[in-house]
C-alpha cells in the first residue's frame, strides 16, 4: 500500500474487532492508511510522539478509537492540528456511554469529531474521513458519489422486502 494517509489508532488490541470496520471501508475506497495501538494512559510517551509525527509524516486524519475512560482521542487532538474522529468503543459495564461521553466531551479550543459508539461508529469514522479527504481528490469524490447511489438501491430493495412481508402478514 502508499503511504497512509489516514491513521487509525486504538487505545487496545481489545478494540480490533470494532475499529477493523474502519480499515474495511477504507480499503473498499482505496484510501492508504495505517494502523496502531497505542493508549494514552498506557503508553503516553508513544502516543504524544505519534501525534506530533503525524502531519509530518503525511497522515490527514487520525480514526481513534478507545473505550472506558477514552483519552486517546482529546490527547492525540492536544498535539496535532490534523483532524481526529473519535469512536467511543463499547469495552466496558457501561456499554460505552462512559467512552462516548469521554471522547465527546471535549473543552472548547480542541475539538474532537465523535461518531457513535461501536461499529456503526468505526464504518461512519472512514466515510467522515473519506469525505474530508474527497474535496481536494476528484477520484474519491466520484467513488463517494456512486456509494451514496449503491446505498440508495439497498434501501429501495429493504422497503420492498418489507412491503412484501407486509403483505404477507396481513393477508394471514
Ligand atoms: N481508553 C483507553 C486508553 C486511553 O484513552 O488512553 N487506553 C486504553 N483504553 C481502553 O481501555 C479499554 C480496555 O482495554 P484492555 O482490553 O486492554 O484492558 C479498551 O477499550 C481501550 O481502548
Amino acid at each position: 500500500m502508499s503511504n497512509p494517509i489516514v491513521g487509525i489508532l486504538m487505545g487496545s488490541d481489545s478494540d480490533f474487532e470494532i475499529m477493523k470496520e474502519s480499515a474495511k471501508v477504507l480499503k473498499d475506497f482505496g484510501v492508504p492508511f495505517e494502523v496502531v495501538v497505542t493508549s494514552a494512559h498506557r503508553t503516553p510517551e508513544r502516543t504524544l510522539e505519534y501525534a506530533k509525527s503525524a502531519k509530518k509524516r503525511g497522515l490527514k486524519v487520525l480514526i481513534v478509537g478507545a473505550g472506558m475512560a477514552a483519552h486517546l482521542a482529546g490527547v492525540i487532538a492536544a498535539k496535532t492540528t490534523i483532524p481526529v474522529i473519535g469512536v467511543p468503543i463499547n469495552s466496558s459495564s457501561l456499554n460505552g456511554i462512559d467512552a462516548l461521553y469521554s471522547t465527546l466531551q471535549m473543552p472548547s479550543g480542541i475539538p474532537v469529531g465523535t461518531m457513535a459508539i461501536g461499529k456503526a461508529g468505526a464504518k461512519n469514522a472512514a466515510l467522515y474521513a473519506i469525505q474530508m479527504l474527497a474535496l481536494s481528490d476528484k477520484d474519491l469524490s466520484e467513488r463517494l458519489e456512486n456509494f451514496r447511489k449503491d446505498f440508495e438501491r439497498v434501501v429501495v430493495e429493504r422497503e420492498k422486502k418489507v412491503h412484501e412481508k407486509l403483505e404477507k402478514f396481513l393477508n394471514e
